[in-house]
């Protein structure tokens, strides 16, 4: 593709211009022909790296109007990473027939995941990319951040095209939508799970942090395409007025949901029955996950294939048959004494009363909760994350997450603050162990906050740590 035909202009016809050959937001990534995308960020301003950019070859610049561009063509732009977005998705094109993408504060990943594996039961070629990275049936390879930058974004959803891939769900974190990471791509549905406190260090406000999730219904999603929302959360009416707003086609789901309603639950020893309405017929399903949050992103999932053009009655029945997510609610092992430990991705207050809220009718005896809060994020959350255990658990065991760049002990007594009666154990191998000890045959204990996690991140280090594998060794 000619400079010429991927920015236009007058006078610029469309076999004008040097080749391009890539895009780079990282100066270090430009070789010649490369379009780069200079923006501001939290550490860097990306304006500095305009000459090296350049130097290494780079035709083309796209930055805000204020930055100097000496030698390379500019597209400028009072939002440039919007306007690199859609450049690049011009680039990249063709992408799967059909996107959908999923934000909130908790359930995108476990979201992406279910809406895939229900598209691959109705036999289409599906993918998902998020926290556990670029999923289809065959693979699974990591981008390490929930939303990858938007060049590796745009061209791994090129490359699931080129793959067959006709039917793609991403998460929308709220860092991605307000850095407009994820975007460019016809995206036919767009669905909302919740909101509840995180990423404070980033946003300053919970309205801040609603905005910015709100930008995938406002801008982000087709215009005619279609918005599911969970519609039992306190921000749910924001969110259905945003909708209405822009003319959204909405389907709504949940208790209070119109679309797809949720009229009971029931827990089940291995999962759990729902009683469900939609388009005017009752069914009844046996889903095989435990816990309401995990019922709850099953029928998002749901709502998400029927928008798209999936039969609903097909897609509650394959409800029936999906497998687990990694690392939400998932069963390690089974201690000596009889107790199963789980692992869960909880690390939100939120989110771990959601995961003890799941267990608690599992346990006939005590549960047993041991987690940690990761550094270099939200330290609001950490005794409020604090109380919720201490006040839903039996036990609390208070650890280390992530510490990142953060003294471990400090993180610890911020959560502590919150968590009256709260024991504390330093290292989280350690933590482990002694909850496994402690839990008697009646007992559930729950691992959470790392979930699928394979490394724990101590002073710029990833040293290996996998809470299922750490939780078999301390039973063995
Ligand atoms: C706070 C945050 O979100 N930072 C992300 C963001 O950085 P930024 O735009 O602020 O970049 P910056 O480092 O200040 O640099 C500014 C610009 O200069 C460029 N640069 C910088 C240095 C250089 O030598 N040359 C150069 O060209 C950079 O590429 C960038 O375009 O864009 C970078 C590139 O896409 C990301 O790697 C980086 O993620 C950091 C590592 C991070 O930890 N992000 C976390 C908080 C995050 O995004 N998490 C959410 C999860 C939320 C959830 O699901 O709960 C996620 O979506 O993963
Ligand atoms: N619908 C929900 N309501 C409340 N809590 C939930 C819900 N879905 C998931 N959770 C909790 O949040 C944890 C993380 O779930 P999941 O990974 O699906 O969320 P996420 O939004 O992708 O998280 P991240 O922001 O880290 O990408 C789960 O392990 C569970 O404890
Ligand atoms: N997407 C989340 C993941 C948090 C996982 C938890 N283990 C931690 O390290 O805080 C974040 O980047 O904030
Ligand atoms: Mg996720």
């Amino acid at each position: 593709m000619k400079l010429g035909g991927l920015i236009g202009g007058p006078g610029l016809n469309s076999e004008d211009g040097p080749t391009v050959t890539g895009f780079a937001i990282d100066h270090r990534k430009v070789a010649p022909g490369t379009v780069f995308g200079a923006f501001r960020g939290a550490k860097f301003n990306g304006e500095d790296f305009i000459p090296d950019a350049i130097r290494s070859g780079a035709v083309a610049i796209v930055s805000r109007p204020e930055a100097k561009v000496d030698g390379a063509a500019r597209v400028t732009d009072e939002e440039p990473r919007r306007a690199f977005a859609q450049l690049a998705a011009k680039f990249f094109a063709p992408f799967p027939e059909i996107s959908v993408a999923v934000t909130g504060t908790n359930g995108k990943t476990s979201t992406v995941e279910l809406t895939r594996q229900l598209w691959r039961m109705a036999g289409h070629h599906a993918a998902s990319i998020g926290t556990l990275g670029v999923t289809t049936a065959e693979d699974q390879v990591k981008t390490g951040l929930t939303t990858p930058d938007i060049v590796t974004f745009l061209s791994n959803a090129a490359g699931l095209e080129r793959e067959g891939v006709t039917h793609l769900a991403f998460e929308a974190s709220s860092h991605g939508l307000s850095q407009y990471r994820t975007e460019g791509l016809p995206v036919g549905a767009a669905a909302f799970t919740n909101l509840s406190r995180d990423h404070l260090d980033y946003h300053g406000t919970m309205e801040a942090y609603l905005t910015a999730k709100l930008r995938l219904f406002t801008e982000v999603v087709d215009k005619d395409g279609t918005a599911i929302v969970w519609a039992d959360d306190p921000a749910s009416a924001q969110v259905i007025e945003a909708i209405e707003g822009r003319g959204l086609r909405g389907l709504s789901v949940g208790k209070k949901g119109r679309a797809i309603r949720l009229v009971s639950r029931t827990p089940t020893q291995l999962g759990q029955r729902l009683d469900v309405e939609a388009d005017g017929q009752a069914y009844a399903i046996n889903l095989p996950l435990i816990g309401a949050y995990q019922a709850n992103n099953a029928l998002v999932a749901a709502g998400l294939v029927w928008a798209t053009g999936g039969d609903i009655g097909a897609t509650l029945g394959n409800l029936s048959r999906v497998q687990p997510v990694r690392g939400r609610l998932e069963r390690a092992v089974i201690t000596k004494a009889g107790a199963p430990v789980y692992v869960d991705y909880a690390h939100t207050p939120d989110a771990l009363e959601a995961a003890i809220d799941a267990l608690r009718w599992h346990a006939k005896g005590r549960v047993i909760t041991v987690f940690g809060a990761g550094g270099d994020r939200d330290t609001g959350k950490r005794p409020l994350m604090g109380e919720v255990a201490v006040k839903l658990s039996d036990h609390v065991i208070v650890t280390d997450d992530n510490p990142r760049s953060e003294d471990p002990a400090a993180i610890r007594a911020e959560i502590m603050a919150g968590a009256k009666g709260a024991v504390e154990v330093e290292g989280r191998r350690e933590a482990i162990a002694a909850a496994i000890a402690e839990a008697g045959a009646d007992d559930i204990v729950l691992l959470a906050g790392k979930g699928h996690e394979q490394g724990q991140e101590i002073a710029g280090r990833v040293l290996p740590f996998d809470d299922v594998t750490v939780a078999r060794e301390c039973v063995t």
